[in-house]
């Protein structure tokens, strides 16, 4: 069905019947002007917008409907967690090209309302516009941290643990595999690439666990790569790091991946991007209680390097002379 046979007011209703029940904090919902939300006592409000661009962060053969409505807001809870705070409520804006069907939109909601379930998220409202081509996606994402406790990325000291969560490179060598290259790696690999790019896994679990740890000193999430958010890091907190080039973790299907189009599996993880892991820097003296409390609940957090005096992010590999890693992860220009 087109959308201009139920019109944007039709639209709305049957998008919003995607969604799940919102809770008590949200007081007025979709349907108003604007949405009324309850703050609770000992919380600041962390805030983050992030867009999703039809043939910039997606093509019709990298992902279906309801995977992007997942994905969407997946990037958004990621900077959330990111900032150590809990994703409450989401406003989701559609610029939307007239030959979309009613029901593609329907399963961008079904996977809206997927992730937003999974993290206790609720869609509040929203705005809807035509546009003659490309599909976007604008997500602004409200969530609650206890007062002056959000983690940023200014804190990291040197001597200072450096730690990555799960494992990195995956989306970009799945958002290959999808683009129709490497055709040698077996389906258990290629399901896994295409899980990595698709459906991210935002760390919100991992991010509370660290704002509460109190060792924590700094952390980001990996949108542009993993040598773009350290050297965030290193240059918000006025600090430079050693990472060890064999301790950052890469799933077995980006190595197999990597070996079939005769690229370097280290490229994958360190300028891929779109991982949605935790990058951070700890205190070394609670960094293993941390590690051991992230592994009870099921995440890996791996120490890949140390904090150091000196500035500048340096890659060192045994008894090779350290290379510097530059901030050259995706960049939008
Ligand atoms: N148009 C803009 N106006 C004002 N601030 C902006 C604008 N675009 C980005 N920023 C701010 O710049 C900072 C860096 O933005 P960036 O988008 O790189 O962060 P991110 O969302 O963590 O990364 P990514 O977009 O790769 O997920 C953020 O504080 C963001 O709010
Ligand atoms: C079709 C297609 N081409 C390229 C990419 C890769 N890509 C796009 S944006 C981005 C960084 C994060 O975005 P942002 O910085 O806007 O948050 C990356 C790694 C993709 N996903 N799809
Ligand atoms: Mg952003
Ligand atoms: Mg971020
Ligand atoms: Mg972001």
């Amino acid at each position: 069905m087109f959308i201009k046979e139920i019109g944007e007011f039709g639209l709305i209703d049957r998008l919003a019947r995607k969604l799940g029940q919102p809770d008590e904090s949200v007081i007025v919902g979709i349907g108003d002007d604007a949405a009324v939300l309850q703050v609770k006592e000992g919380y600041q409000v962390v805030m983050t917008t992030d867009m999703l661009v039809e043939g910039v962060h997606f093509l019709p053969q990298t992902i279906s409907f309801h995977n992007l409505g997942f994905k969407s807001v997946a990037v958004s809870i990621s900077d959330i967690a990111a900032m150590g705070g809990i994703p409450k409520h989401a406003v989701i804006s559609l610029a939307i090209p007239p030959m979309v069907h009613v029901e593609s939109l329907e399963s961008l909601y079904e996977g809206v309302a997927e992730i937003c379930s999974q993290h206790g998220t609720h869609v509040v409202g929203g705005d809807i516009v035509k546009i003659q081509e490309r599909l976007v996606i604008s997500v602004t994402l409200l969530g609650e941290v206890e007062t002056g406790r959000a983690l940023l990325r200014s804190g990291a000291k040197p001597g200072d643990v450096v730690f990555v969560s799960g494992t990195v490179g995956g989306s970009a060598a799945g958002l290959s595999l999808l683009q129709g290259e490497g055709d040698r790696v077996s389906v258990t690999e290629r399901d896994k690439l295409i899980e990595f790019h698709q459906r991210p896994e935002p760390q919100v679990l991992l991010g509370r666990l660290l704002q509460q740890s109190g060792s924590c000193t700094s952390c980001n999430d990996i949108s542009d790569g993993l040598a773009s958010e350290l050297n965030e890091i290193a240059q918000a907190s006025g600090v430079g790091m050693e990472i060890d080039r064999l301790a950052i973790p890469i799933h077995s299907a980006v190595r197999s991946f990597a070996s079939a189009v005769q690229k370097d599996p280290l490229d994958f993880a360190l300028f891929g991007g779109e991982d949605y892991q935790l990058v951070g820097t700890a205190r070394a003296d609670g960094f293993p209680a941390l590690q051991m409390r992230a592994r009870e609940m099921g995440i890996s957090l791996t120490r890949i390097g140390i904090v150091t005096k000196e500035k500048g992010v340096w890659l060192t590999s045994g008894g090779q002379e350290p290379r510097l890693i530059e901030a050259k992860g995706y960049c939008h220009f």
